[in-house]
């Protein structure tokens, strides 16, 4: 398998501060890879700075044959990326059906916009409608297809927005920490999900996550950030019992 995203020599400062400080690692084609460390490491500002959204001073970033940096975030759908946020960005006041939908018009030739103001479907209208429920009834959620997002419970809007990001038939899906907030058996229900994904659609996925259980139970190959640097890499098996995560983690030993 070869690598599907390339992340070299990355450098991002917020004014005084160095988030990221050369960090490197790749995520090959059809991998689970997750970005683990402690709080500040730079897991956030690394997938944002994947996602366009904060400009590094530093580093490539490539997808397939693309480099990154020379495009905007409004280009990534195209080219086959989506992502989910922490804090779950779905659009109140629309039904869960429609803000499915969203995930495929950023995609598409046709403007949601466009549609909400009542053109005449079109076939491709027709297509994405059909494929955000069977994305919803991929998740078991069908039955709240024309419910307001507004009031449902948050595991099942965890389940909206990751249908919303798979609408738009991503090649690498970004979670931003798909178990953070979620019950123990929806943890475990997410973990399995997301397997599937990765095996029937040969999806690449890489998520930024704290639930170590979750990450280890799930992931071809971990990343580990420290202070905005590299701190070990590798799969479950290997970093389990790795001295320099469990410092990081704790902190020294005294
Ligand atoms: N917009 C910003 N302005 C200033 N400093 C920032 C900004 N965003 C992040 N930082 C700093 O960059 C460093 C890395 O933060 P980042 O949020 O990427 O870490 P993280 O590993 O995602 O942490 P957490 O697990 O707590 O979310 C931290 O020192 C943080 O305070």
């Amino acid at each position: 398998m070869s690598d599907l995203l390339r992340i070299e020599g990355l450098v991002v400062q917020f004014g005084g501060v160095t988030a990221l400080d050369g960090v490197s690692f790749s995520v090959r084609e059809g991998q689970i890879c997750a970005l683990i460390g402690p709080n500040g490491a730079g897991k956030t500002t690394a997938f944002n700075a994947i996602s366009r959204l904060v400009r590094p001073a530093d580093g490539q970033i490539r997808f397939a044959e693309h480099d990154l940096l020379g495009l905007e975030a409004a280009d990534l759908s195209g080219l086959g990326i989506a992502r989910t946020f922490q804090n779950l960005a779905l659009w109140p006041g629309m039904t869960v059906l429609e803000n499915v939908m969203v995930g495929r018009y950023a995609r598409g030739r046709v403007g949601f916009a466009a549609s909400l103001l009542g053109r005449p479907a079109r076939v491709e209208d027709r297509e994405v409608r059909a494929r955000a429920y069977a994305m919803l009834d991929y998740f078991g959620i069908a039955d709240v297809a024309h419910r307001d997002c507004e009031g449902l419970p948050f595991g099942t809007l965890k389940r909206v927005e990751l249908a919303r990001a798979l609408v738009a038939q991503p090649r690498l899906l970004l979670l931003d920490e798909p178990a953070g907030g979620l019950a123990h058996g929806d943890v475990r229900e997410l973990g399995e999900t997301l397997m599937k994904l990765r095996d029937d659609h040969d999806m690449t996925l890489l998520l930024v996550e704290h639930h170590m259980q979750f990450v280890m139970g799930i992931s071809d190959y971990v990343v580990a950030l420290d202070l905005g640097r590299n701190l070990v890499a590798g799969n479950p098996a290997e970093l389990r019992d790795s001295p320099e995560l469990v410092e990081a983690y704790l902190g020294a030993p005294v």
